[in-house]
């Protein structure tokens, strides 16, 4: 099984938990995507669910296969939110922001009664920070953001490269909120939750792509078949 079969059984198991008339949160990335490719199957077999994106490009995609769409105003709570994830670490921990959606993603699944974690069992992790934490910062004053998360994470023990995204087009990324991303390489972060609160501080940080505490399960794939870990 290729890795992009493990993902699509992970979305597939997530698919289980969705049940007529929810409100549904869409996650954003390439496992994500198979969730809405399998969820659209179902809105053509019958399932009535209406549902907000976490990006554009999910937007896109969901409008593209005729499922019901609405914005967060409009249906400001959320029965579920399903997405994937670039790290799983101890206790549904995660990192997120490899697609660059991580701000709208974050404001999703905090609306959200339920997140569940869609990934292949290679996104688990003992302790978070291999996957470059990505920090979405606005371009105001982008430097001297750069420099006081330099400093949180030297009086943290942390350190490592930290890079301005870029896109595919050689220019500089742009978050679908106008901002920039900063990835960091710290490699392995101990105290994640000090981390996400000094990152919460400074301000020039949008947001930062540590979940802690918003998954409560994870269906993750492998060769053997998907396991749903939930949150202790
Ligand atoms: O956080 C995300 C996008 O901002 C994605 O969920 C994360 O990058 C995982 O992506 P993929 O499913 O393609 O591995």
């Amino acid at each position: 099984m290729s890795t992009d079969d493990l993902k699509r059984e992970a979305a597939r198991a997530a698919l289980r938990h969705v049940e007529d008339g929810m409100r549904l949160g869409l996650g954003t990335g390439s496992t994500a995507e198979h969730f809405v490719d399998l969820l659209a199957e179902r809105v053509r077999g019958g399932l009535k669910v209406t549902c907000v994106s976490s990006s554009e490009r999910t937007q896109a995609q969901a409008e593209r296969l005729g499922i019901s769409l609405t914005t967060l105003d409009a249906m400001p709570e959320l029965d579920l939110y399903v997405d994937g994830a670039d790290e799983i670490g101890p206790g549904l921990s995660l990192i997120k922001g490899g697609g660059g959606a991580l701000l709208r993603e974050k404001i999703v699944a905090s609306a959200a009664r339920r997140m569940i974690v869609i990934a292949d069992e290679s996104k688990l992790v003992p302790v978070l920070g291999a996957f470059p934490l990505p920090i979405e910062v606005v371009p105001f004053g982008l430097e001297a953001t750069r420099i006081a998360i330099v400093r949180l994470a030297g009086r943290l023990g942390l350190s490592g490269l930290m890079l301005v995204r870029g896109a595919t087009n050689g220019h500089v990324f742009v978050t679908d909120g106008g901002h920039r991303i900063l990835d960091c390489h710290f490699s392995h972060i101990d105290n994640p939750a000090e981390l996400a609160a000094g990152l919460t501080a400074i301000p020039g940080v949008v947001e930062h792509g540590l979940f802690l505490g918003l998954a409560s399960a994870a269906c993750v794939a492998g060769p053997g078949g998907v396991r749903v870990i939930d949150r202790a």
